[in-house]
């Protein structure tokens, strides 16, 4: 079973998505946004650490491997980090349009378990843009890029700007990601008009 709600059907004045001309290359890696992120952060002990990569146009790809700290039930990961994982990939295309986004909406579907061991491989895109919106879609496979498909998700991504974080964030984090030279870089690296 899958298909999204109306909320994730793009407007009938949305647009193709454009690649960025300063997005990086296909195949390469796109490093962490942030180390402190549970999705992609070094820093993270129990983190997800996904690696995504950039692809051609306006897709992603992703690895994860699933850790003993991210379990459900026994043996099984959790599908909150299961959503997580595809969160953070459809937030990884982010990178491909230069544009600063966070999730408005995302729509899960779990269709096979994910034991503890398991690596992930995720496919993420951009299908249309609205103005602000981003509508987007992921794919999570099992036993290879090729493998059968165990979750997927849609989702809608809102562009905001860098200030939201300053202005929603906890004042200790943000001061410490103002005063690390690489956080600053790569915020940087996401707006358009740097
Ligand atoms: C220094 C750090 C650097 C790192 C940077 C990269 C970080 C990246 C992190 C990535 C980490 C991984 C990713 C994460 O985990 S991101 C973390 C999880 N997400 C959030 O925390 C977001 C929380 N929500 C908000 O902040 C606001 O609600 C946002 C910003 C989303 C919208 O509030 P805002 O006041 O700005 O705008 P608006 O309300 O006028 O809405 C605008 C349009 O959008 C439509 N809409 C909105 N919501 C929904 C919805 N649920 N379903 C359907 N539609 C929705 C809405 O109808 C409207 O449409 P239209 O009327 O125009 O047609």
């Amino acid at each position: 079973m899958s298909g999204s709600s109306a909320a994730l059907q793009p407007p009938a004045d949305a647009v193709k998505p454009v690649r960025h001309p300063d997005a990086p290359a296909p195949g390469e890696l796109l490093g962490a946004h942030y180390g402190g992120c549970f999705g992609c952060g070094g820093d993270q002990p129990h983190g997800l650490h996904l690696e995504a990569r950039a692809g051609e146009g306006v897709r992603i790809t992703a690895e994860f491997t699933v850790q003993a700290a991210h379990q459900g039930a026994p043996g099984l990961a959790h599908g909150g980090v299961l959503a997580t994982a595809l969160d953070e990939t459809l937030g990884s295309l982010n990178w491909l349009l230069r544009t600063v986004a966070v999730t408005g909406r995302l729509e899960t579907d779990f269709l096979r378990p994910v034991p503890v061991g398991t690596t992930l491989h995720l496919e993420a895109e951009v299908v249309a843009v609205a103005g602000r919106k981003i509508y987007s879609t992921a794919t999570g496979r099992v036993g290879g890029p090729d493998g059968p498909v165990a979750v997927r998700a849609d989702a809608l991504f809102v562009e905001v700007k860098i200030d939201h974080f300053a202005q929603h964030g906890r004042p200790q984090e943000i001061r410490a990601a103002m005063e690390d030279p690489d956080q600053m870089r790569r915020a940087r690296a996401f707006e358009v008009n740097p």
